[in-house]
């Protein structure tokens, strides 16, 4: 469980949250949408400690990010925006195995996690290949596959679809949904409720830095496009309980 209780934070006194508070849920499957700008990646880099709050705190399984950040930074998996600027190493495989070998565990440990975490993004025995060949879609998909390998309770992508054409994003999407029907809770952070829509459990809109809305997908939609979101119409299909 990540929550956010009274987070109040500014650059340079310039307040770009102002008294967040939320709580989501393990399980949950959470889209934050909000206009360029209105603090979602602020809000976030919250949750493994890379910002800190001025005021009010948050915590990962009832344990403060600011006390605990490497527990928060495995219990909360973080894809940023531009998944290239992620990778530390050249190959699949080696980046996968980055964060469990930080972890210290064991040889074996680190190849069942890589193993998995590449089986979870569909993946597979692609260790080998050099990151810089990938596509777009796939390059997505190894840094989503990055943050599994820390076997994480929520995911949190940062506008994951930024560039990516339409059968990378369909296959970003694909494994998103297996990975919430498996129990990992996610959170889409994004301006374009497009497609992820429909395998929400919540939407939560910011709006300059304040939570306006938070409801489940079908009654959160109305209204939205006066916040700058681009909002799709919801098909009989995507309002049904998954
Ligand atoms: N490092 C920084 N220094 C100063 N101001 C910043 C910094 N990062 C973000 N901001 C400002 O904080 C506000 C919220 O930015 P944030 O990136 O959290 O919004 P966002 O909703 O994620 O939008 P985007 O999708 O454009 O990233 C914006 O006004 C932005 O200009």
């Amino acid at each position: 469980m990540i929550e956010f209780d009274s987070v109040t934070y500014g650059f340079d006194d310039v307040p770009v949250l102002e008294d967040v508070s939320l709580t989501l849920a393990d399980g949950e499957f959470v889209v934050l949408a909000g206009a360029n700008g209105s603090g979602k990646t602020t809000l976030l880099r919250h949750c493994n400690g890379l910002i800190e709050p001025d005021s009010g705190t948050v915590l990962v399984d009832g344990r403060s990010v600011a006390e605990h950040p490497i527990a928060a930074r495995s219990s909360v998996g973080m894809v940023f925006q531009h998944p290239r600027d992620q990778f530390v190493a050249a190959t699949v495989g080696a980046d996968v195995a980055f964060g469990p070998e930080n972890l210290g565990l064991a040889r074996e440990e680190i190849e069942r996690r890589v193993d998995a975490a590449l089986e979870a993004v569909n993946l597979s025995g692609r260790d080998g290949e050099r990151i810089d060949t990938l596509s777009g879609g796939e390059q997505s998909r190894v840094a989503i596959a990055g943050a599994l390998a820390m076997e994480p309770t929520h995911l949190v992508l940062d506008e994951p679809f930024t560039g990516l054409d339409d059968p990378a994003r369909r296959s970003v999407l694909e494994r998103l949904e297996a990975l919430s029907r498996s129990g990992t809770g996610i959170v889409v952070a994004t301006h374009d409720l497009r497609d992820v829509v429909g395998l929400a459990d919540r939407v939560i809109a910011m709006r300059d830095g304040h939570v306006a809305v938070d409801a489940p997908p079908e009654r959160a939609l109305e209204g939205l496009e006066s916040f700058g979101i681009r909002v799709p119409k919801l098909k009989a299909c995507d309002t049904g309980e998954r």
